[in-house]
């Protein structure tokens, strides 16, 4: 299992560029480790990747494949704590629903998109 986390804060969504040739932009987090739970790991994740603390609250409600080994999930959170610090990201971005289809993001995001904008805007 990978986790993204959709980390929100004052209506926008913080997207992180992965660097290399099979970049793009994603949702910060990784993958699941033995004994840890979806939200210990997504926590460990953004304080690993970008020095943020975060409130990890519920998923999205998707699972969408990567390859043919792995799931992924995305959670929505609010940050604690911190601004994003590059550590292994080539970029970040607070981006608005308007924005969210604007951005080159990795295959497997996509389908998260339109639940996102919903949370983004309530309407
Ligand atoms: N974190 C993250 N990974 C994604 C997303 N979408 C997507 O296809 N992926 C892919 C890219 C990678 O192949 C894989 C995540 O692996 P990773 O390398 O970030 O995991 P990790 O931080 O635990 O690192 P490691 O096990 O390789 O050391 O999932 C996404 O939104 N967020």
């Amino acid at each position: 299992m990978v986790v993204g986390v959709a980390v929100i804060r004052e209506g926008k969504v913080l997207a992180a560029l992965r660097a290399g040739v099979d970049g793009g932009w994603e949702f910060p987090g990784g993958k699941v480790e033995a004994g840890e739970t979806d939200e210990q790991a997504a926590a460990r994740e953004l304080a690993e990747e970008l020095g943020l603390r975060i409130e990890v609250g519920s998923s999205l409600g998707l699972e969408e494949p990567i390859g043919e080994q792995y799931l992924l999930r995305v959670y929505a959170a609010q940050l604690v704590e911190g601004t994003p610090v590059l550590h292994e990201h080539a970029d970040t971005r607070w981006v608005g629903a308007a924005e969210l289809d604007g951005l080159d993001w990795l295959a497997p995001d996509r389908p998260f998109l339109a639940v996102l904008r919903a949370l983004l805007r309530p309407s």
